[in-house]
């Protein structure tokens, strides 16, 4: 498997060879083109956990209102050192640095194994290749982490455990902002009993031709949350209204995305988000994202308290197994929210 890091290093690339020429961009939802400047939400977390009981239930309001208007936010003061953060950034450099032969240990593996190092998305069967390397690694409910480089097992387990408290308590917020207990969701999806979270680290390669290359087409997220960290390089762009927003997110926050499982639990109400990774020219961009969702096996489907048979609001999703979804979305091209338009009902 060639990475996209090593075509970049063989030689001096003026073009992107046809393989990675994608034009899928354009062909997602007409229209969608204009790049907006717009002034993202922000959530104090520290409100949101520490605040006195007016402070939070702002916070609470706002957090709700977001979630419905927009689905994405960053979270400012969430208590996450920004050492860790920073060593996180450093740790996945240091990790494609490595020597192809420590790397190649991890490649060619499937979805559910521990550690998974390759490029694009599924490789296999992506009609373009996305010019992006990437490494997963299940880190919950069962740890794992590549050996090399030094440190980097346990920058990552304090980083993601850092991460895993701030979803956890986005969502008890969350919970709240829809009208319900606070644990209301962390119960009906089984999350104590071992929430799965997924650390996927994108490295997107100076590209010679960044208008004809694509590091992520546009696509929605598996999972509860997304929380994204990333170098000082910006390229990710969601949707609002219709039209592609930038982001350049906050020093030291977290940029949160709500994912499919949201929009399913929620019956509708908090809608996942879609949105791409662009590539540069100048240097090479990197992206750290936890994907926090219920344990595996946990079937997902509309909250019963968010269905109202009554109030017109019947199911609007069938509900599947989180683990189905993961094969679902794996299996097939990443194409906007094809996958969870697939359950709608
Ligand atoms: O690189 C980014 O900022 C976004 C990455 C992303 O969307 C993903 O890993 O699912
Ligand atoms: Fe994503």
């Amino acid at each position: 498997m060639l990475c996209v890091k090593q075509l970049v290093e063989s030689g001096c690339l003026t073009t992107v060879p046809s393989k990675y020429v994608s034009r899928r961009s354009l062909e997602y939802s007409e229209g969608r083109f204009a790049d907006q400047e717009v002034v993202i939400p922000i959530i104090d977390f520290s409100l949101l956990t520490c605040g006195n009981a007016e402070q939070r239930s702002k916070v609470i309001e706002d957090l709700g209102n977001t979630c419905r208007e927009w689905g994405f936010f960053m979270v400012i003061n969430h208590g996450v050192p920004q050492k860790v953060m920073d060593d996180m950034i450093r740790g996945s450099q240091g990790f494609f640095d490595l020597i192809d032969e420590e790397k190649h240990e991890y490649a060619g593996r499937a979805l559910f194994e521990p550690i998974r190092w390759g490029t694009s998305f599924n490789a296999t069967a992506d009609k373009a290749f996305f010019w992006r390397d990437f490494l997963k690694v299940h880190v919950h409910p069962h740890f794992n982490a590549p050996k090399s480089p030094t440190g980097f097992s346990e920058i990552i387990e304090e980083y993601c455990k850092g991460a895993r408290e701030v979803a956890d308590q986005l969502l008890r917020g969350i919970s709240k902002s829809l009208g319900l207990e606070e644990t209301y969701i962390e119960n009906i999806m089984d999350m104590k009993s071992g929430a799965h979270q997924l650390l996927v680290i994108n490295m997107y390669p100076p590209c010679p031709q960044p208008d004809v290359a694509m590091g992520l087409p546009p696509h929605s997220d598996h999972g509860l949350l997304t929380l994204l960290t990333q170098n000082e390089l910006s390229g990710l762009q969601v949707i609002h209204n219709g039209n592609w927003v930038s982001v350049n997110p906050l020093p030291n926050s977290f940029f949160v995305i709500t994912g499919d499982h949201m929009e399913i639990l929620t019956n509708g109400k908090y809608k996942s988000v879609v949105h791409r990774a662009l590539v540069n020219d100048k240097a090479t961009r990197i992206s750290v994202g936890t994907a926090h969702g219920p344990p595996l096996e946990t079937v997902v489907r509309p909250a019963p308290k968010l269905v109202d048979y009554k109030a017109q609001q019947p199911p609007a999703y069938r509900g599947i197994k989180y683990k189905e979804f993961l094969e679902l979305q794996q299996c097939n091209q990443l194409n906007g929210k094809s996958c969870l338009n697939r359950l709608r009902i």
